[in-house]
């Protein structure tokens, strides 16, 4: 039998098969997946083959196969093991809520977010909400953010979670979907999803419940069916999207708008930083890209830099 893993407690997984069955389902011995050192081997957004097994009167699954992830997003461990936590995979798109003020999502927030979804090869649409909250300047000032995006290739719209504008254009992107919901705390992710599924909350609560007896409330992230064949990927308690771990030189490969110029910067290793005849700088010179774009990826080269060097002193 084949499904997904709509969600896992670290021992035991909930799949759900195309024709809608939910099973009880545990690993069969040892899994290794190859290539990645990960303390879960399976992971919410899992499609995976098993076996039925009954036991007691008790149906459950036993999972001998999991297919090629198409990507998934990962949380590295606290400790030293380097160790990195699979949360969520086979994630079709992901929305970025985004707001101007209450709370501020600045550019630098959301370029990073964008390079952290192109590492991960998850299409991202931006959502900017609350737009029943502007001013005429405001509204200037989004609709300037959106053709920024927009002329990079990214989807953006309007929404207002709480006047429902936007909302069934949001849903209907949705459809035949997985899709995962993020932005800064306040931008108003709850307020939309509830918009787009007012029993969805409901159904979280019912399953909370019944999840109580073990007290201990590890945030493990769970997928929801919507009752327009459209799926969400929960993460609760899991705020930003992990950073990734880049070489210094790839990381202009994730700005789109940098990459596509790549080619015409003299030296092929380019950085885009002090190297003579660099395309990139050229098109930012001639207003082509935006300097917020090109200030965000000198933050994160800056960034990496620093983060190597911590690493380094560690080892010693
Ligand atoms: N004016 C306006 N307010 C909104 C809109 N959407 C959400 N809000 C308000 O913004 C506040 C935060 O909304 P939430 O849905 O709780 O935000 P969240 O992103 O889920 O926040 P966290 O749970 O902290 O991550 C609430 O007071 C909402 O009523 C909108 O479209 N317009
Ligand atoms: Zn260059």
């Amino acid at each position: 039998m084949t499904g997904i893993v709509y969600k896992s407690t670290g021992s035991w997984y909930v799949v759900k098969t195309a024709s809608n069955t939910v099973y009880k389902c545990r690993i069969k011995g040892k899994f290794r997946i190859q290539g990645i050192k990960s303390t879960n081997p399976l992971a919410v957004g899992d499609s995976v083959d098993f076996d039925l097994e009954t036991k007691n009167n008790e149906t459950t699954g036993v999972i001998h196969t999991i297919h090629d992830r198409k990507n998934y997003i990962v949380r590295k461990s606290v400790n030293l093991s380097k160790r990195t936590h699979i949360i969520a995979s086979n994630i079709d798109q992901v929305f970025l809520l985004i707001t101007l003020n209450n709370p501020p999502t600045f550019t630098g927030f959301i370029d990073r977010f964008l390079v952290t979804t192109e590492a991960y090869q998850i299409k991202t649409i931006l959502l900017f909400n609350k737009i029943d909250d502007y001013n005429e300047e405001e509204l200037f000032e989004i609709k300037y953010l959106q053709h920024l995006y927009s002329k990079i290739g990214y989807e953006c719209m309007e929404v207002s979670a709480i006047e429902g504008i936007g909302v069934s254009s949001v849903k209907e992107k949705m459809i035949g979907k997985t899709s995962m919901f993020a932005g800064h705390s306040g931008v108003g992710k709850s307020t939309l999803v509830n918009a787009i599924e007012p029993n969805l909350d409901l159904k979280t609560k019912e399953i909370s419940e019944q999840h109580k007896q073990g007290q201990h409330t590890t945030t493990f992230a769970e997928m929801f069916d919507l009752s327009f064949d459209a799926r969400i990927i929960d993460t609760p308690g899991i705020k930003g999207f992990g950073i990734v771990d880049m070489e210094k030189e790839e990381i202009g490969d994730f700005f789109p708008e940098f990459f596509e110029r790549k080619q015409d910067c003299k030296f092929n290793n380019c950085l885009h930083i002090d190297e003579p005849k660099c395309a990139v700088k050229d098109a930012i010179e001639a207003d082509e890209i935006p300097y917020s774009r090109y200030k965000s990826y000198l933050q994160i080269i800056a960034g990496d830099e620093e983060h190597y060097r911590v690493d380094e002193y560690k080892r010693e």
